[in-house]
């Protein structure tokens, strides 16, 4: 899971009881208001599992476990590319730090809010994740 050039952007669709958390963005100007997965840059050196893991503690103040990633990597800005990892709370609960909102989101509201352009291609299989979810519990 590394970007051949450039700095990774990983992302953690954390899925909850058939919900997924998605949190809203305060910057850069451009951003604010636009919804996405909690995460954030990989440092050189970083597995991109254990950056995923840093951000969230930091973002939010819970800890994740990762459990798998969704498929494919969407550019994000030159040099940037976004990867998107699927997780489960392990410790506490999420609260903003830097976000300004967070919602956790059932399959029927993914498009409920808006996200931040990279973020949308993985709706599609997030939204597969969350409907099995919801079945498998009856
Ligand atoms: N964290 C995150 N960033 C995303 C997503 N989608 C998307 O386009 N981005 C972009 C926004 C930013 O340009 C870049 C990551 O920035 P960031 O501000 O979260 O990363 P960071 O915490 O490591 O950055 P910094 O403030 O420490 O510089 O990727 C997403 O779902 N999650």
């Amino acid at each position: 899971m590394t970007a051949p050039d450039g700095i990774l952007v990983v992302g953690a669709a954390i899925l909850h009881e058939g919900r997924v958390l998605a949190a809203r963005r305060t910057t850069p100007p451009e951003a604010a208001g636009a919804w996405e997965f909690p995460g954030g840059k990989v440092e050189p050196g970083e597995d991109a599992a254990t950056a995923v893991v840093r951000e969230v503690r930091e973002e939010l103040g819970c800890g994740v476990a990762v459990t798998g990633r969704l498929a494919g990597s969407q550019p994000v800005k030159p040099g940037y590319t976004l990867e998107v990892v699927t997780a489960v709370l392990v410790d506490g609960e999420p609260v903003p730090h830097e976000h300004d909102a967070v919602r956790w989101l059932a399959a029927d509201e993914l498009d409920a809010v808006r996200w931040l352009a990279p973020d949308v291609p993985f709706l599609a299989e997030l939204r597969v994740l969350l409907d099995d979810a919801e079945e498998a519990a009856g």
